[in-house]
């Protein structure tokens, strides 16, 4: 049986060995089988079987794939004189304070890179030249927006940021694409790699961002970040009168990161601070006698769970539009029971059937936890961003329930970003801006979409400063991956037990596409590189991502939540409160935050059911597909 739904999708054939041996798992699908045909629930066993797989996948990556990079340095410490998030992210792991905490190192889930091509091996401006710069715009449809693309944004700065060395590397544009690259030439910082004192990975780089679901992104990652946001006064965080974040005097934003910022995050920012002081205010209003600490940490805990929670059961599941998608989320927050039952009774039931959330105990599979390598390379998305930012007419005209507001002007994308961005931004407002980053619909994940303006970018500094030097993001981020010692394509797919490719049509039908592999690798698809493949991918239909980056996504999605104890022994009424809990417990979506600050707003322009979809699109829309991998050309 178990063989049977395996050959449903793409598998390594080293996998079947592996797979014989899981004898429970083959009786457990039996038995769902089984059950699924006494209730008569045929219609649901595509959801059934893509979950049964999902549970394979991923005991199977957590057996054989988590890497521990470094040697653990931290000590044992008293769990409960640490009833809350600290500012730098140590104290979660019961027994070793260090980790997960900011400055330690990105773990791994498959070995570094074996294979022997040179850091310019084809030339990083080639690839980004010939086969990643966007020629048309390609959008997603109507399946993510703006306000979808800005979220990811919003948590990758929760999680990961490679810290850099001193030196500087410079890549110069070979004479066959100089012409056609923004910058001739560019200079940038190497990634800094570090010793790690074990032999299976001699060397490894580090986070300089808390890589637990914490809120660092609102609520910085060490004791001056965060009180540079805090206004100490009822647990509140710092916000402008105008409801966005405040400035310095140099004009960056007071947040818990800065960096490479854009109007559309740094609302997200806002809008997530209001949520924090909204949740003080309630804090306040039942717990009288906390003082500012109390009100500031409580809310802290709600307002991270909530944005974890999003993310799960609203985010991904826009993302990964599937019946069965749909459901793992669900189950990862409630279990295969479902909220009734778990507000009834909690999580006494186990993962499977209570949910990961509220568990016992926190669960690393053995491996102390981090974010990986290949996590930060499947994030890559560049390509999401698009040229111009849509500007709505929300004002002048009488609003009609539900319609499409008129389109008023079209703004550039690098006149959103840092400083001037943040002007502008104040000068739209925030209703404004989110109606129109929700009508917008977000680039696809494919090749030649990589935005033309981010190959003459400038980047900026941790703190928010611009540099002198413009980089070419889209062959930085080839380089950066060699570099790291990331896997190519085909060598990422084999640590993943999934096929690898033996020629360009296993990849994509398209012939100008493999066309432009053939003139930059050759026939060697040994050499293709992961960021290329993993936008080359066909994508199974109602995906917005390919498969062999989805089986990163779904592993570290669990794991997120499962090795967090403030998501397992601490997620509990003594450390979140009786009324934080049921405040995280009522929000099941971004909308739900959206109407609780901007009734009208959402009453008025927002149509569909989930804030990620582009706003005019029906609501509840049956985009749900089984997931028997069918691939097409979604998003
Ligand atoms: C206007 C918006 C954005 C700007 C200006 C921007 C800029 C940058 C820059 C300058 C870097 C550092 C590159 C390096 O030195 O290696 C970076 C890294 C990264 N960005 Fe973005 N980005 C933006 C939006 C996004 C979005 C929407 C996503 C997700 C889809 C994303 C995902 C990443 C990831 C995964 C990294 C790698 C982080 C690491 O190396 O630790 N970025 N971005």
């Amino acid at each position: 049986m178990t063989l049977s739904l395996l050959s449903l999708f793409s598998i390594h054939p080293q996998l079947q060995p592996l797979v014989a041996k899981l004898s429970l798992l083959d009786t457990i699908v039996f038995y769902i089988v089984h059950i699924v045909d006494k209730c008569g629930l045929w219609h649901r066993l595509p959801v059934l079987l893509g979950l049964a797989y999902l549970g394979l996948r991923r005991r199977l990556h957590q057996r054989y794939n988590l890497l521990h990079v470094g040697t653990n340095t931290g000590k044992q410490y008293d769990v409960q004189q640490y009833p809350h998030r600290t500012a730098d992210g140590k104290c979660n792991h019961p027994t070793d304070h260090i980790v997960g905490s900011q400055g330690t190192f990105f773990g791994r889930n498959m070995p570094p890179s074996t294979s022997n091509f040179g850091l310019l091996e084809p030339h990083p401006s080639v690839v980004a030249t010939k086969l990643l710069e966007r020629r048309k715009f390609a959008d997603c449809g109507k399946q993510f927006n703006m306000i979808a693309c800005s979220w990811l944004q919003f948590m990758i700065h929760d999680w990961i940021d490679h810290m850099e060395d001193t030196q500087q590397v410079e890549i110069v544009a070979p004479a066959e694409v100089a012409e056609q690259c923004p910058l001739k030439s560019f200079k940038f910082y190497k990634s800094k790699h570090f010793p790690t004192g074990s032999l299976d990975t001699k060397t490894g780089f580090l986070n300089s961002r808390t890589p637990w679901w914490d809120g660092s992104v609102i609520y910085g990652n060490n004791e001056a970040g965060m009180g540079k946001v805090r206004a100490y006064s009822d647990g509140k965080l710092k916000i402008a009168r105008d409801g966005l974040l405040e400035h310095d005097d140099k004009g960056i934003p007071i947040s818990g990161d800065v960096r490479n910022c854009w109007a559309g995050f740094s609302l997200l920012q806002a809008l997530f601070v209001k949520e924090h002081n909204a949740i003080c205010d309630m804090l306040k209003d039942h717990y009288p006698e906390f003082d500012d600490e109390k009100l500031y940490q409580h809310a802290r805990l709600v307002t991270s769970a909530i944005i974890a929670k999003i993310h799960t059961i609203d985010w991904t599941v826009e993302l990964l539009k599937t019946d069965t998608l749909l459901a793992a989320m669900r189950i990862n927050w409630y279990g295969m029971l479902g909220k009734k039952v778990k507000d009834l009774f909690g999580n006494i039931l186990g993962p499977e059937l209570s949910g990961l959330v509220g568990l016992k105990k926190p669960q690393d599979h053995g491996v102390p936890y981090s974010l990986t390598e290949e996590f930060v390379s499947v994030y890559r998305m560049h390509t999401i961003l698009p040229d111009k930012i849509i500007l709505r007419d929300i004002d002048s005209i009488a609003p009609k329930h539900k319609s499409i507001p008129p389109i008023q002007e079209e703004v550039n994308m690098k006149d959103m970003i840092g400083k001037e961005g943040e002007k502008r931004l104040s000068n739209i407002g925030m209703e404004k801006m989110l109606v129109s980053m929700g009508h917008q619909p977000c680039g696809a994940v494919t090749l030649w979409n990589y935005p033309s303006w981010m190959r003459n970018l400038v980047a900026h500094d941790i703190d928010g400063e611009e540099r002198k030097d413009q980089v070419d993001m889209a062959s930085m981020e080839i380089y950066r991956d060699r570099e790291r010692k990331v896997p190519r394509y085909n060598e990422f797919r084999r640590n993943l037990l999934m096929t690898p490719i033996s020629k360009w049509e296993d990849l994509t039908d398209d012939e100008e596409i493999i066309d432009a592999l053939n003139e930059v690798y050759g026939d060697d698809v040994e050499k293709l590189d992961l960021l290329v493949g993993i936008h080359a991918e066909k994508k199974i239909k109602g995906f917005a991502i390919c498969e062999t980056a989805f089986f990163i996504f779904v592993l570290v999605a669990s794991r997120r939540l499962e090795a967090d104890r403030f998501f397992t022994t601490n997620y509990n009424a003594q450390t979140y409160t009786e009324k934080g809990l049921q405040w995280i417990n009522k929000i099941e979506s971004l909308k739900d935050i959206l109407d609780r600050h901007f009734p009208e707003m959402s009453k008025t322009w927002m149509r569909c059911s989930s804030a990620f979809s582009v706003w005019d699109s029906d609501p509840n829309t049956p985009n749900y597909v089984p997931l028997y991998l069918r691939y097409g050309n979604s998003c």
